[in-house]
């Protein structure tokens, strides 16, 4: 209904250098993009939050809106039903997810050769259900595993990464329970597990041989959660039934999870109720504690999305009022390199 919406706005909720993190953003300014703008731009924003990654913290990138709105365009680039192929050829329209990567693939090839590696899941949420894209064959089958153990997979580079992606991508159009052609039903998580790893300093006063034997290693995971969240609907504008029906209540009441936990980080209760649904669950780690948010909305300026456009904003505001102390960053190893 909504597809297609050149003059759509992204709102981005901090201005580059002062993400909000979690734990410490008190109304930071915004910054407002408009559909005219390029992927580019938008991701000169984007990059220095990635250096936290390698300073300790967990970080979280989403796109959230209406149906339509331009999440998938944010995040990944232009899709069609046809093809859904990230290629480094289309760069200049290439979204948050791969720029991502190679940007985090940059920052390590500056540290120690070996002292840092990267792997990747990419999942959907669907139906309050996590489905491993990257654990099924190309005809959707599941190889056995449960659905919340999730697979992931080593990358050396980022020509790896999307191709793991575009398989996971595939996978989610061809979903059976998938029934909008142009809309996504679920939540797309990527997520990029980047383990530090460090010899500490007392080693290097032994010889090789005791090296071996009195090497202790450290290894430090830090976390990139890039989410391409389904689109937030009003069922009476959407006018589904059916099927469509139940996969909109499951996608209103995941993106009512996220909301309230949000609510509850920022209230700073003592009980933030990342089990009230998969999404929250699955995002537990990049959304409290030590992590970063950088929360992506996707706008209509059409009047008749009035009410859609009030929701967007109402969970955007909810993300900026997030604040809860002092940002902890986790100490990571000293590198031989550094000593
Ligand atoms: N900034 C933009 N520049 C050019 N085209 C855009 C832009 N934003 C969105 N579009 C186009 O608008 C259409 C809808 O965008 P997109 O698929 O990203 O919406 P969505 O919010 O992910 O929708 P859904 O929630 O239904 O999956 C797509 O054809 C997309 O390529």
């Amino acid at each position: 209904a909504a597809a297609s919406q050149p003059d759509s706005l992204r709102q981005k909720q901090a201005a580059p250098s002062h993400y909000p993190s979690v734990n410490h953003s008190i109304f930071l300014p915004l910054r407002v993009y408009s559909a005219a703008e390029s992927q580019d731009t938008v991701f000169a924003d984007v990059a220095p939050l990635l250096t936290s990654l390698l300073d300790g913290y967990n970080v979280c990138i989403m796109a959230y809106g209406q149906t339509g709105s331009g999440k998938t365009y944010t995040m990944l680039g232009p899709q069609s039903e046809d093809d859904v192929t990230l290629s480094t050829e289309d760069e200049p329209e290439l979204g948050i997810i791969p720029r991502a990567t190679e940007e985090v693939f940059r920052l390590i090839s500056e540290k120690p050769p070996g002292s840092h590696w990267i792997e990747v899941s990419v999942v959907e949420v669907y139906n309050n259900e996590i489905f491993d894209l990257l654990a099924k064959d190309s005809c959707g089958r599941v190889f056995g595993v449960k659905r919340d153990v999730v697979t992931t997979k080593e990358v050396h580079s980022t020509i790896k990464f999307l191709q793991l992606v575009d398989k996971g991508l595939q996978l989610r159009v061809q979903h059976p329970t998938l029934v909008h052609a142009h809309s996504s039903r679920s939540h797309l998580v990527v997520t990029l597990t980047i383990t530090t790893k460090a010899v500490s300093a007392d080693s290097f006063a032994s010889s090789p041989a005791q090296f071996e034997s009195t090497e202790k290693l450290k290894h430090i995971k830090t976390k990139l959660q890039l989410v391409d969240l389904a689109g937030s609907e009003c069922v009476g504008m959407s006018g589904v039934t059916g099927v469509a029906l139940r996969e909109t209540s499951f996608i209103n009441r995941s993106l009512s999870a996220l909301s309230d936990v949000l609510g509850a980080i920022a209230e700073q209760r003592s009980h933030i109720p990342y089990r009230n649904s998969k999404l929250t669950h699955l995002l537990q780690d990049s959304i409290g504690g030590n992590a970063k948010l950088l929360v992506m909305l996707c706008i209509s300026p059409c009047q008749k999305y009035l009410a859609e456009s009030l929701q967007s904003l109402g969970f955007g505001t909810r993300a900026r009022q997030v604040q809860r102390g002092q940002v902890k960053k986790r100490n990571l190893p000293v590198s031989s390199k550094s000593k």
